[in-house]
């Protein structure tokens, strides 16, 4: 069965103070927080421990790729926050992701979701020909879907417009993290691979991520609200 549809706001601030008054304007149980590199750099730990310790779901978005043994001990370090979610980049290879998996399944306390990267939604067929990546973007995502499957991996971050070869590839149950979507007549920003929230969730998308859209609104709570409301006319829920 496919996880309940959830949406996750991406908290891209360069610091605490702006980061806490985000997620203070956010009613909790409508929406998860990711805290991607930037957040984490300047904030650190301490940050995350504090929204987890809230009861909220943080989604660690620090996309690991390195040797193995690297790649497991930064996810142990992960889990040790008790995150709902952490992930890598599949492009790390079958090694990679199963030290990967191997260390999260030792978590002590909270064992959290493992995702893996596939082709970031900033990427068109262009760049993945520029970086050396064969064939269009859904049949990038694919291959690399299957690997991390193979592996035991929990899903995978690809764009909507993948979701639902993804779903192919590991079953209903293996989460599509669909970062890239914008309510319609949003701006698009730097994202390549796009979707409506209604699209996305058409398409078999389980986690959507927005940031801007939700975090440069007037009215951040009334944006995940509507975005909340555009999910449901899909889902029905
Ligand atoms: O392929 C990917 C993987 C991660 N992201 C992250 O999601 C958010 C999107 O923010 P928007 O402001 O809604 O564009 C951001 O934190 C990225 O680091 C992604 O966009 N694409």
């Amino acid at each position: 069965m496919s996880p309940s549809p959830s949406l996750i706001v991406a908290l891209d601030f360069d610091n605490a103070t702006a980061a806490r008054d985000m997620v203070n304007r956010l009613a909790p149980g409508r929406c998860r927080l990711k805290v991607g590199k930037e957040l984490f750099v300047r904030a650190g730990p301490s940050l995350v421990r504090e929204w987890v310790d809230d009861g909220w779901d943080v989604f660690l978005d620090l996309k690991f790729h390195d040797i193995p043994n690297t790649v497991a001990a930064a996810c142990r370090a992960a889990a040790d926050l008790d995150v709902w979610m952490i992930n890598v980049h599949a492009l790390g290879g079958p090694a990679m992701l199963a030290a990967a998996r191997e260390a999260v399944d030792e978590a002590p306390r909270r064992q959290p979701l493992l995702t893996a990267v596939t082709v970031l939604t900033s990427h068109d067929e262009a760049t993945l020909q520029a970086i050396g990546l064969q064939g269009t973007p859904v049949e990038a995502v694919s291959r690399l879907a299957a690997l991390a499957a193979s592996a035991g991996l929990d899903g995978v971050v690809c764009s909507a417009q993948e979701a639902s070869a993804v779903r192919e590839q590991g079953g209903p149950s293996f989460r599509r993290v669909t970062p890239g979507v914008r309510p319609a007549g949003m701006a698009v920003d730097d994202q390549r691979r796009i979707q409506t929230p209604a699209s996305a969730i058409a398409a078999g998308a389980t986690d959507l991520v927005v940031g801007r859209p939700i975090t440069r609104s007037a009215d951040p709570a009334g944006a995940v609200e509507m975005i909340l409301d555009e999910m449901q006319v899909t889902t029905g829920g």
